[in-house]
């Protein structure tokens, strides 16, 4: 299956060391693809590439085999839409504002937005169930309601590939589920490529089609789901002893203890 986005041989290196390191990822249309490591393996740094806001050392990035459009451009915007980590604001824009500039990249230069664009507007506040938030400042919401309008502002972007850095580390347990359906429905209705930052692996096994594992930098293995999930890689890499199980029709994995080596797949 050709990649619609396509990372090759990237470095990353701030002063001698490489953040991360000869690392290449394919991303498919259709798939939620889940990027998953323990803190500091390199996963927000490849997202950020990927998203154009860190030049590589080597490296390219391909979009259906086409080099993206240069990063900050309206094209490159229409094409890849990045939900980073933290949704830290500062602006006093309404929920509703905030949601509508995400249709910037679709409005021409001196024009104003149109009934199409309120449209899109609309539905993702209803996807995202933040209609109720929209007169609300922004920076006055809680942790959780201001990730799913940060959300709703990469929806409205109506890329080909959305990158979406932990979209559930803030949210309690039937909006991280509800934002887990939101982006499979994205990549399997709308033909999206969608790749999903992830801690929780219960999550990773349910909604991801496929994983890429990083540690130290480096890709410790990718592929299909459930061959990444059970592999020794996976305990290597964070250091700890995973239980899996199918639990009402669903599959569980979670840690059970830390093993007592020193947690890194990179050299294997
Ligand atoms: N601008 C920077 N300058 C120096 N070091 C950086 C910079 N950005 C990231 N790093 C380092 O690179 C490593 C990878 O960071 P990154 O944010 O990609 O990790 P991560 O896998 O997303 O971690 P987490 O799960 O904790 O969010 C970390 O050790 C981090 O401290």
């Amino acid at each position: 299956m050709t990649a619609m986005l396509s990372a090759r041989d990237i470095t990353v290196r701030i002063g001698p060391r490489p953040l991360l390191e000869s690392v290449t990822a394919h991303f498919h249309a259709g798939q939620v693809t889940g990027v998953i490591g323990p803190n500091g393996a390199g996963k927000s740094t490849l997202m950020r590439v990927l998203a154009g806001l860190v030049a590589p050392e080597t490296g390219a990035i391909t979009l259906d085999g086409a080099p993206l459009p240069p990063p900050g451009s309206r094209a490159r915007a229409r094409r890849v839409g990045y939900l980073p980590q933290g949704h830290e604001v500062h602006w006093p824009l309404t929920a509703r504002r905030t949601i509508a500039l995400g249709r910037m990249p679709h409005i021409p230069a001196f024009g104003t937005p149109g009934e199409r664009d309120s449209a899109a507007v609309d539905t993702a506040m209803n996807r995202t169930a933040t209609a109720h938030l929209a007169d609300a400042r922004v920076d006055t919401l809680s942790g959780g309601e201001r990730a799913r309008v940060m959300l709703a502002r990469v929806l409205v972007t109506e890329t080909p590939v959305l990158l979406a850095d932990e979209p559930v580390a803030a949210l309690d347990p039937y909006h991280a589920l509800a934002v887990m359906d939101l982006l499979a429905e994205e990549a399997r209705a709308h033909r999206r490529a969608v790749a999903v930052v992830l801690h929780d692996l219960t999550l990773a096994a349910r909604y991801c089609d496929s994983l890429i594992l990083i540690d130290g930098g480096r890709v410790c293995a990718a592929g299909p789901a459930e061959p990444v999930l059970t592999s020794g890689a996976l305990s290597a890499a964070y250091g700890v002893r995973f239980a899996r199980g199918v639990l009402d029709g669903g599959a569980v994995i979670t840690p059970i203890h830390r093993l007592d080596e020193e947690p890194s797949c990179s050299l294997n």
